[in-house]
């Protein structure tokens, strides 16, 4: 992705969750996840912990934390036992997990994306050129691949009302939580529906 230039007076930016538009950060509380039955509090834990599928106790240690940002430096800190993949498939996991808070917190987080309008949202960082934008000036440069995915999900589902009830796994091989595979992530009741009909395609074979 390359980088980009925005105005600084055009956009949506977050940088705290206690911010206006704080909600549209990975560490904002109030957006938990549930993947396999495990409750997980902030979709920045989930992101953390798909960096050590074959480390599921350094996963339970992430996932147990109760500060998202303490959740991302408990992964700095096993940085060597990150998935060696992981550059080339960051996007696409940072892709599913926010399908996934859309999906489970569809009325409140389809309205905080619709809030933005048709603006560019972007995450104010001090340093961060890939996930965010840095100031500069009357300007915010960086790659903002959060904020582009935020973008997406806005144009792609909340502006429409299509609300994704089952969530395809990103197409990355190995994507694992607590040593068990991630598949399609279903709310409850779409959940008994998915099994159901893939019980009934096995059938068919
Ligand atoms: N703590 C923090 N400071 C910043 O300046 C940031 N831009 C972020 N960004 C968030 O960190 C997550 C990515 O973590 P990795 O560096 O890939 O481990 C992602 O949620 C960004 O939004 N965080």
């Amino acid at each position: 992705m390359e980088i980009r230039e925005y105005n600084i007076k055009d956009v949506v930016s977050f940088q705290k969750t206690k911010d206006d538009f704080g909600g549209l950060s990975n560490m904002a509380g109030g957006y938990s996840v549930n993947i396999n039955d495990v409750i997980i509090p902030t979709v920045e834990h989930l992101y953390q912990a798909c960096k050590f599928p074959l480390f599921p106790d350094i996963q339970e240690e992430i996932i147990t934390e109760n500060s998202p940002i303490t959740a991302k430096m408990i992964s700095r800190k096993y940085n060597k036992f990150v998935r060696q993949d992981w550059d080339d498939i960051r996007i696409k996991v940072m892709r599913w997990v926010l399908s996934i808070k859309l999906s489970q917190n569809w009325e409140r987080f389809s309205a905080l994306l619709l809030s933005t309008e048709d603006r560019p949202i972007v995450e104010l960082s001090y340093r961060d050129k890939i996930w965010g934008a840095v100031e500069n000036g009357d300007k915010l440069i960086g790659v903002n691949a959060l904020g582009r995915l935020l973008m997406e999900l806005r144009d792609k589902y909340a502006k429409h009302g299509y609300e994704s009830r089952c969530i395809d796994p990103p197409a990355v091989v190995g994507l694992m939580l607590y040593r068990h595979e991630i598949g399609v992530i279903c709310d409850d009741v779409h959940k008994e529906e998915f099994l159901i009909s893939k019980e009934e395609l096995e059938h068919c074979d």
